[in-house]
């Protein structure tokens, strides 16, 4: 069994002895940047001369430099980032500053893994990747709880890059839930499958199917989003605590017969087969250069698609429904 690395295995003094630049102040970045202050690290957050983000790292007590100037001042450096900002980012401010024995840490390993950065080898290059999106990652950690993380060492020149990557990991929650040691390879391909294929494509487009199936045969679009959205976090929750078991425990026989016998029609071998596909347009780096030459271009088809799903029905019957229920539509964090 994979070896599960916990708070006990993780020293906190190895980050808290360093200085560290958090460039960027988005999802993941304010969630870091916070933690680590919060864990007793000295940290700076690097964003542009009129980021929309300044304000807030700022207002949150954080000292806010330019990433270059951040770059500079640290000796460890996590790249926060936009993905397909990243590589601008390293030539232009990362890399004049990235003297022998630094860090430069990843909170995914795209841009490494696909060799849109090269960092020198005489600097160690690690990973530390919440398996969880980041506001979620910092509500965790106030709340005394943690996202797990996996952690992965590209280059280890100073010898105590996993020492570093798994410090800095305890220091936002992530060994309190449990770290797992990686390779940047199978971080990024199993991160790019699962946010393609079930987490976010998979998952959005098996609930606007749903609700579309419903309602084009008449059914009230009000009941349909509650049976194909809202209760599919119900049914999630019990699956995150106990497995799809204690899901099948939970609901009925009626609903366990019909899960057994028809979830296999609708996730059927020719979808397996697609997975498949997008999984090897991932691996053989097609997936990276089409997103990579998408935002070059501005993002036209990116752009459009996302229209076309705030434009769903299914938006505009949930807004209605959530106004209803004070508690769901709760700020996704304090922060950020
Ligand atoms: N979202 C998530 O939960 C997860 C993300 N990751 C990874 O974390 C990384 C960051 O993603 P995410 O948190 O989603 O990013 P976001 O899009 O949420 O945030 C991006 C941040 O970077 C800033 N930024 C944009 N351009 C620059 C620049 N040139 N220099 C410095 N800062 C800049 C933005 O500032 P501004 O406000 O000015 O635009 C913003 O603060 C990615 O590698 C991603 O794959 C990993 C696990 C989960
Ligand atoms: C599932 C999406 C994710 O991979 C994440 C939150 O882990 C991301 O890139 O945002
Ligand atoms: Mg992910
Ligand atoms: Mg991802």
């Amino acid at each position: 069994m994979t070896e599960v690395y916990y708070d006990d295995d993780a020293d906190l003094s190895v980050i808290a002895g360093r200085k560290v630049a958090v460039i960027g102040y988005g999802s993941q970045g304010h969630a870091h940047a916070l933690s680590l202050r919060d864990s007793g690290v000295d940290v700076r957050v690097g964003l542009p001369e009129g980021s929309k983000s300044r304000p807030k790292a700022a207002e949150q007590g954080l000292r806010v430099v330019t990433p270059f100037e951040a770059a500079a001042e640290a000796d460890v450096i996590m790249i926060l980032a936009p993905d397909t900002a990243q590589r601008k980012i390293y030539a232009e401010s990362i890399e004049p500053n990235l003297t022998a024995g630094k860090a430069l840490f990843f909170g995914h390993g795209l841009n490494i893994r696909f060799e849109l950065i090269k960092p020198p080898a005489d600097v160690d290059v690690a990973m530390v990747a919440p398996k969880g999106p980041g506001h979620l990652v910092r509500r965790q950690y106030v709340d005394g709880k943690g996202v797990p993380a996996l952690v992965a060492v590209e280059q280890d020149a100073t010898g105590g890059a996993l020492a570093l990557a798994l410090s800095y990991a305890k220091a936002i929650g992530g060994t309190r839930a449990g770290v797992i040691r990686t390779t940047f390879k199978e971080e990024t391909e199993t991160d790019l499958f699962g946010e393609q294929a079930v987490l976010c494509g998979g998952a959005a487009a098996l609930v606007q199917t749903g609700f579309e199936v419903l309602t084009e045969a008449g059914y009230t679009p009000e009941v349909a989003y509650f049976e194909c959205l809202h209760e599919l976090k119900l049914i999630v929750d019990l699956m995150y605590e106990g497995g799809i078991a204690r899901m099948r425990y939970s609901v009925s026989d009626t609903a366990e017969y019909g899960d057994v016998t028809r979830g296999p029609r609708v996730i059927d071998a020719r979808v397996k087969d697609e997975m498949r596909k997008i999984l090897s347009e991932i691996q053989s780096g097609e997936f990276a250069r089409e997103w990579i030459a998408e935002d070059d271009a501005g993002r036209p088809n990116f752009t459009k698609l996302q229209q076309q799903g705030e434009d769903h029905p299914i938006e505009q019957v949930g807004r209605q429904l959530r106004g209803m229920m004070s508690w769901v539509d709760r700020p996704i964090t304090e922060t950020a």
